[in-house]
């Protein structure tokens, strides 16, 4: 457990600098790659602590797995959905996205496995994924029914699925898809709104046969058989969503962020942004491995307040301790709709960055559903504050500290870890004392 001690200066973003490669695409990639027959090369890959979790996970089932850390090179061989049987538990920590893809890969497996989780994902319910899964023919045993830990007994008989979305999870979603591979018969899942299309788009890419569809995807398991890839992960969007807000936010900054990725199910806080007065440059846009990628290139804008709809949500899901940030140094108030099921995420994360920000005198409403926060909010340090071992959070608190020249303490600051080692580092390289 370490603490950061912030500087006493305002900064302004002067240059260039490349964020770490994307975490959603990387976790896909790994459980794919394991699954498949072959060998799968992964080119920028970001060993970052959730990462690392996932990679040890599927080793553990089978899949021979090197890193080449100063390379950012991952290869995997894959078991041919041969998963190895286990006299141990599956241990996925607190990595909310890898407990979903490994509930999904297990429920085509005939071996016993028990899987656990550390304190925060222990106390997430997964009786919503678990009931569709079961549905499909797996079975899950949870003392408490619907935490962590879990036994898991799959089927090799899995039947596909009708599943009408009740709630907009991305991750619901791409465990579905990696069971439905393995079914016997089509999975079919309705949207409520659209999530980020990772899994399905990299399923195809590895030999599935997915129909995605804007109101629909359809997993057909028939023939299709995964096999190995090479693929280059873009660089994080969520990762460079913290230097995008930090330039606006910051008089006289101008930064470029080469090859980030702009999945259109990423880049809510583009958009976000652009609503609030911001305009933001995208060039040498391209696409490598089925994921598109560019350039981004920000100056200090002043930003006015916005209303974000529950649409919009899911394209910003871990972006808004974020757009809390950047609301309150904006003109206006600016509602944030639709917000409900972020509670879920993590230790709370809404609760949390309520909690942290106001002991940096930055004051918000906080409803079940929405939040609400008013402009022109001027940074007055209270108090030491806490990552409360949520990444984004703490990163957030980083930029925070930008905006002002009272220094003060951020707790736990090794959650950062979590999506971005390197990050606090790579943050001086673009800094400026102004
Ligand atoms: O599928 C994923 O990679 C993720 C999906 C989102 O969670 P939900 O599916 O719970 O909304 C997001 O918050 C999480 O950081 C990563
Ligand atoms: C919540 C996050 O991830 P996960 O759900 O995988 O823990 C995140 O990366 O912000």
């Amino acid at each position: 457990m370490f603490d950061y001690n912030t500087q006493p200066h305002k900064f302004k973003f002067q240059g260039e600098i490349n964020v770490p490669g994307d975490k959603s695409i990387a976790h896909r990639a790994i459980a794919l790659g394991a699954l498949a027959d072959g060998v799968t090369q992964i080119s920028n890959f970001t060993y970052a602590d959730d990462l690392a979790v996932t990679a040890k996970v599927f080793k553990e089932l089978g899949a021979k797995i090197h890193t080449e850390i100063s390379n950012k090179d991952m290869i995997i061989k894959g078991v041919d959905h041969q998963l190895q049987e286990l006299d141990h538990p599956l241990d996925v920590a607190n990595v909310g996205t890898l407990e979903s893809l490994l509930l999904g890969v297990l429920a085509s497996s005939t071996n016993q496995y028990e899987v656990i989780g550390g304190n925060y994902l222990s106390k997430r319910p997964s009786d919503r994924l678990v009931k569709l899964l079961s549905g499909m023919g797996a079975n899950y045993q949870s003392l408490t029914e619907q935490f962590l830990p879990m036994k898991v007994t799959g089927s090799s008989d899995l039947q596909g699925i009708v599943y009408h979305q009740d709630i907009s999870s991305a991750q619901i979603k791409s465990s579905l898809v990696l069971a439905g591979i393995y079914a016997k018969t089509d999975t079919t899942i309705i949207r409520k709104l659209p999530t980020r299309n990772h899994t399905e788009v990299l399923a195809n890419y590895f030999g599935a046969d997915v129909t995605i569809k804007p109101d629909l995807i359809v997993v057909h398991p028939g023939h299709s058989k995964l096999t190995g890839q090479n693929l280059t992960i873009p660089g994080d969007f969520s990762s460079a969503a913290f230097y995008i807000a930090g330039a606006l936010l910051t008089k006289g900054s101008k930064l470029v962020l080469p090859k980030v990725g702009l999945n259109s199910t990423r880049i809510g806080l583009l958009n976000v942004a652009k609503q609030m007065g911001a305009n933001i440059y995208v060039d040498n846009r391209s696409v490598k491995s089925v994921e598109p990628f560019g350039d981004l290139i920000i100056k200090s804008q002043q930003l006015h307040g916005t209303k974000i709809t529950s649409k919009q949500v899911q394209f910003i899901i871990d972006e808004i301790p974020l757009i809390a940030l950047m609301a309150s140094q904006a003109s206006g108030q600016t509602i944030i709709e639709g917000v409900h099921d972020v509670h879920l995420q993590l230790s709370d994360r809404i609760r949390n960055m309520r909690v942290e920000l106001a002991k940096l005198g930055i004051v918000m409403q906080v409803n079940d559903d929405s939040i609400v926060i008013d402009g022109d909010q001027k940074i007055t340090v209270k108090d030491t504050v806490d990552s409360h071992n949520d990444h984004r959070i703490a990163m957030m608190l980083c930029i925070a500290s930008i905006l002002t020249d009272q220094p003060f303490k951020i707790k736990n600051i090794e959650a950062i870890d979590t999506s971005y080692p390197g990050f606090i580092a790579d943050l001086n390289k673009v800094l400026v004392a102004d």
